[in-house]
Order: structure tokens, then C-alpha cells, then sequence
């Protein structure tokens, strides 16, 4: 992310999701631990991602509602409007993994792989999965399970992407979203 101007080293969260995050690191079994990803994002780095996905889009041939579709899928449109402000900007979204000493768990895409392979469920719904198949779906339910058990809500698109308090959680939920958008560290 360091390319990417207005980007940040480090991860932010609000504090009632950091506390959460916590608590689902707790339970992760022995010798397992999160890698984040991202958490909290300026409104630039947002829109930085989403015009570098788009031109991507563009560049394989995407135009009109097709390419609207799966550009707004796997990255939120940027915007700073209170009522529905994009989902890292609360500081309640945080993509993550888990790893060990030997490195992440095998998810079977990489983080930010844009396509179909990246629903969560991808692998739960095969008839005949190979070994790795298997291992991909077990580690991607304990993700789920761990990051869900501790409040969080996985967004189905992205096997890493998790929300807490933010509009995209309270839609899954039923809940309503108590996080705003947060436009500077300095404001928070
Ligand atoms: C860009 C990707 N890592 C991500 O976070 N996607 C979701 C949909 C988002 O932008 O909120
Ligand atoms: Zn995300």
C-alpha cells in the first residue's frame, strides 16, 4: 500500500472493533495468528483503489454495467457521505488472514485476488474436492468462524474481508451502523 499516495503503514481500527479483533485472536488455535491486511483507509487511498481497478477493467474490455458491477463488488466506491460512507473509511472494516511460523494459511487465492475464486464459500460447494481444496475451505471457515464468533460479519466476495459496526455489517445483521466515516487520523 505505500504506493499508493495518502496510505499509511499502520493499521487502524476503532477502538470497539480492535477490542473485538482481540478477542478473535484469543481464539485462534495455539501457534495461529492474524495477518492484517488493511484496516481503516483515508477516502484517498479508497479512490485510488477503485480508479486502479477500474482502468484494470477497462484494460481487459469492461465497459457500461458489467464493468460497474464487478469494480463496485470488490472495491467499495469511495465516499464520504455520512449515511453510507465506504466501509474501511468507518474503521470498522479490517482484511486479514491467519498465519503461523511457516507463513499465511493457503486460501487458495491470494488477498485482493478480484474473482469469482474469492467467495468465501467457493469451496464448500464442490462435490468432489482435492486435498487442497479441502484445506483452502477448512481455513477459510475458520476465518469466518473466529472473525464472526467475535461480532464481525464476512463480506461473502472476499474470503478476508470482515465488518464491524459499519453500514455493510448492519445490512447483514439487521443491526443499525454506529460507525460514521472517519476522514483523518488527527479527527478520530
Ligand atoms: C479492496 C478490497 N481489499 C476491499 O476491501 N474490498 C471491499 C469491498 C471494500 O473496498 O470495502
Ligand atoms: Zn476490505
Amino acid at each position: 500500500m505505500q504506493q499508493i499516495p495518502g496510505s499509511i503503514q499502520e493499521c487502524y481500527l476503532r477502538e470497539s472493533a480492535a477490542d473485538r479483533l482481540l478477542q478473535a485472536a484469543e481464539n485462534l488455535p495455539e501457534g495461529f495468528f492474524f495477518h492484517i491486511f488493511d484496516a481503516w483507509r483515508p477516502y484517498e487511498v479508497q479512490s485510488a483503489l477503485y480508479q486502479d481497478f477500474k482502468m484494470k477493467l477497462e484494460e481487459k474490455g469492461l465497459s457500461g454495467k458489467h464493468l460497474l458491477e464487478t469494480l463496485n463488488k470488490y472495491v467499495n466506491k469511495p465516499s464520504r457521505d455520512s449515511n453510507r460512507p465506504s466501509n474501511h473509511l468507518t474503521g470498522g472494516a479490517v482484511d486479514l488472514t491467519i498465519a503461523t511460523d511457516n507463513g499465511l494459511l493457503p486460501m487458495g487465492t491470494d488477498f485482493d485476488d478480484f474473482s469469482e475464486a474469492s467467495k468465501t464459500d467457493t469451496y464448500e460447494k464442490l462435490e468432489n474436492p482435492t486435498k487442497s481444496e479441502i484445506l483452502y475451505r477448512n481455513n477459510r471457515a475458520l476465518l469466518k468462524e473466529i472473525m464472526e464468533n467475535a461480532g464481525f460479519m464476512n463480506y461473502e466476495e472476499e474470503w478476508w474481508h470482515f465488518d464491524y459496526g459499519n453500514q455493510n455489517w448492519a445490512a447483514r445483521t439487521g443491526n443499525i451502523a454506529f460507525y460514521g466515516g472517519i476522514h483523518s487520523i488527527e479527527q478520530a
